[in-house]
């Protein structure tokens, strides 16, 4: 089949070439003209022929809202647009609706795999109507990870985009797990290798994991991090996590504490933490250091 695809960076780039690999033609469109195969989004609707899909993967917010916007008025009934950014799910309905008011299908698209997915498939979660879905079907089977699993149909319009936000949650948490057993294995002087203790969990364990490897790799590069700052940044999907938790009134410790600490490691100094021992001071007469 033939996909227009808008957004060329670190997943698009590849994705494209993991279509174009399983046989379907691929147009492909980035503001940056060194990436891109054609010039505009409209040139790009232009060398699409029949029923068309177009596949958007820019940064979620206002670069997406853009692109549907100018999608919604150049494609035509019966054409479906496809959301794979890290889009807020509740940005789902209003794009789907905005679009629908056109004849135009959407689907929106969580994607996994990162720039590992060109060799090993792209997780994929998508909502949507069933009609919308099975026009992009050939697409999500060329991005998919071989195998039984790694791609569901999870419901209506924004439950692709609910599916990876949660699936993004979890993966907070379990890196700061990680990351928290690394720093305590650091520093007791008896565990004298920490990095093969990393790599030895790889087998067997019953914490083994794509990103316990992904661990190991790190340390192969710089056995204790020593070239990087504890400084972590975050794209939405655990804040929104959280809010989902306080909609739904469901707990979510673990997550919400991964979250918080992304928050913490951007502090050159602690604010809370110098009214924690003011306070210890004024009760206890505890010592506190002083600037
Ligand atoms: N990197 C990952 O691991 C990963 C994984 C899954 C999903 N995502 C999501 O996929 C999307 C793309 O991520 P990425 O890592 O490829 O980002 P990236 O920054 O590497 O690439 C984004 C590309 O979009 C282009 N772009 C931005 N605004 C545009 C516009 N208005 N019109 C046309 N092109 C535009 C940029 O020039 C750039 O080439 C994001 O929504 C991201 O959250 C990223
Ligand atoms: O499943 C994946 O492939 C990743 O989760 C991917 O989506 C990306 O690397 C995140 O956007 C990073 O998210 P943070 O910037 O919030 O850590």
């Amino acid at each position: 089949m033939e996909l227009g695809l808008v957004g060329l960076g670190k997943m698009g780039g590849n994705m494209r070439e993991r279509i174009r690999r399983a046989g379907h033609t691929v147009v492909g469109y980035d503001r940056n003209a060194d990436l891109a195969d054609v010039h505009s989004l409209e040139e790009l609707v232009g060398k699409l022929s029949g029923s068309r899909v177009v596949w958007v993967m820019v940064p979620a917010g206002e670069p997406t809202q853009a692109t549907v916007d100018r999608l919604a008025e150049l494609l035509e009934p019966g054409d479906v647009v496809v959301d794979g950014g890290n889009s807020r799910w509740t940005d789902d309905e209003r794009h789907a609706e905005q679009l629908a008011a056109k004849g135009i299908g959407f689907v929106d698209c969580g994607v996994s795999g990162g720039v590992w997915g060109l060799e090993n498939g792209y997780a994929l979660m998508y909502g949507g109507d069933a009609e919308h879905v099975a026009k992009v079907q050939p697409v999500f089977d060329a991005l998919k990870p071989e195998g039984d699993f790694g791609a569901v149909h999870a419901g209506k319009v924004g439950a692709g985009h609910f599916a990876k936000m949660v699936h993004n949650g979890i993966e907070y948490a379990m890196m700061q797990a990680y990351a928290e057993g690394w720093e305590l294995l650091e520093k007791v002087d008896s565990v004298e290798n920490v990095r093969e203790v990393f790599r030895s969990w790889q087998e067997g364990t019953v914490i083994r994991s794509w990103l316990l490897d992904l661990a190991v790799n790190a340390l192969d590069e710089d056995e204790h991090l020593n070239g990087l700052r504890g400084y972590a940044q975050d794209s939405g999907e655990g804040r929104w996590t959280v809010e989902a938790a306080i909609d739904n009134a469901v707990p979510l410790p673990a997550i919400t504490a991964s979250l918080f600490a992304r928050f913490a490691s951007r502090q050159e100094d602690s604010p809370q933490m110098k009214m924690i021992a003011a306070l210890r001071n004024q009760f206890g007469g505890h010592a506190v250091e002083k600037k």
